[in-house]
């Protein structure tokens, strides 16, 4: 359904997307994650025909939309966008709002076309309504049924939750979901809030510095990282250094890790060995031990900051149940199902 090819955006002539590949399926939801300035909205806006691409090529529904010095104008590429600020029109209602985006539709379809839009949004009775009496979540939920309405080949949303409260992020995000599903709607999101991207994404990507760094699915990227980048985007870990001591096998602090698969490394190579919070866990039986450095509430769990004998740090979380202090000494283990090792220099026997 959308399909980038290297494209790559400049501004005057400063290039702030480089080489930058993807490709969405009809019916999925992707996301693109990453820090402030990296060339999200850039991204999205090229998609919508709003900026030129200087390399690559862009095809929706296997049709050249963009490529350097040739592009096909925004209203003609059938696509939907949904902004942070929501940009509904003030001194429309809802139901004016919605069918803004139905231009020309006759009569009897554009009110079909409304009122299953207000039901799919959980606004019926809000028709009459004008947006400043409109919570945020329900705000969005209108710029979302206006952007659905022509039934776009893709709808693009930059940042649409971002000026709502966290609470109501994550089950907008969820609802928001559950509506492109139901509506079949193809749609890529940028955020840079990994908990929202985790709950609207079948595919997702980090980008970095103009860059896309990895794209695959969420679970793929949270325990497959290709690098240390997007290891530590996705999700709080730790790194500890490793030496490789046979065909799969590896040292660390923890002890000696059977890895399960070829490392294809010379013996005495170095490492870093991924560990993310729960792949840890406290054990008194086990002989590697550690002393509590700091610990964090976080509700179902503490998160607790631990440091080896050797002075290396990692992170554990455990149920609220066991309640160790700081100071205390404990014995850890590393529950792995399949250990993640990365170079210690990129480009490195294990890249
Ligand atoms: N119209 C413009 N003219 C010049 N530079 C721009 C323009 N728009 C964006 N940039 C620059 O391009 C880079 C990428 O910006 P972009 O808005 O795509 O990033 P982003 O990842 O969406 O950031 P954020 O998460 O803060 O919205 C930034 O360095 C930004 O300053």
């Amino acid at each position: 359904m959308l399909e980038l090819q290297k494209i790559a955006i400049a501004y005057q002539q400063q290039q702030v997307v480089k080489a930058f590949d993807l490709e969405l399926e009809a019916g999925e939801i992707g996301c693109l994650l990453g820090p402030s300035g990296c060339g999200k909205t850039s991204v999205l806006r090229a998609i919508a025909g709003f900026e030129p691409v200087k390399e690559g090529a862009i095809l929706l529904h296997e049709r050249m939309v963009s490529k350097p010095n040739k592009s096909l104008a925004p209203e003609k590429r059938r696509v939907g966008m949904v902004f942070q600020d929501f940009a509904l029109f003030p001194h429309l209602t809802v139901e004016q709002n919605i069918a803004f985006g139905l231009g020309k539709w006759p009569g009897t379809e554009r009110k079909q076309r409304i009122t299953e839009l207000l039901e799919l949004v959980e606004l019926t009775g809000y028709a009459d309504r004008y947006s400043h009496a409109l919570s945020g979540g329900q705000q969005q939920r209108v710029a979302l049924a206006r952007a659905m309405a022509p039934r776009p080949d893709i709808l693009l949303l930059d940042e649409p939750f971002s000026s709502l409260d966290s609470e109501l992020r994550e089950s907008l995000a969820s609802q928001v979901r559950a509506i492109l599903k139901h509506e079949k709607i193809t749609a890529l999101m940028v955020t840079h809030d990994r908990a929202e991207a985790f709950a609207m994404a079948d595919k997702l990507g980090v980008m970095s510095q103009g860059r896309m760094l990895q794209w695959g699915t969420p679970d793929q990227l949270y325990h497959l990282p290709d690098n240390k980048v997007v290891a530590d985007f996705i999700g709080k870990c730790t790194f500890l250094s490793a030496r490789v001591t046979g065909e799969r096998t590896v040292e660390s602090a923890l002890g000696t890790l059977d890895c399960g698969y070829p490392l294809q490394a010379e013996i005495d190579t170095l490492a870093e060995l991924m560990i993310r919070p729960h792949q840890l866990r406290f054990n008194g039986q086990s002989g590697v031990k550690a002393q509590i450095c700091d610990r964090v509430f976080r509700g179902a769990d503490f998160l607790y900051q631990l440091q080896l004998e050797n002075g290396e740090q990692l992170f554990c979380a455990a149920p609220v149940e066991i309640n160790y202090p700081q100071g205390q000494w404990v014995g850890i283990e590393l529950c792995l199902t399949r250990p993640v090792l990365f170079p210690v220099q990129q480009n490195g026997e294990l890249a």
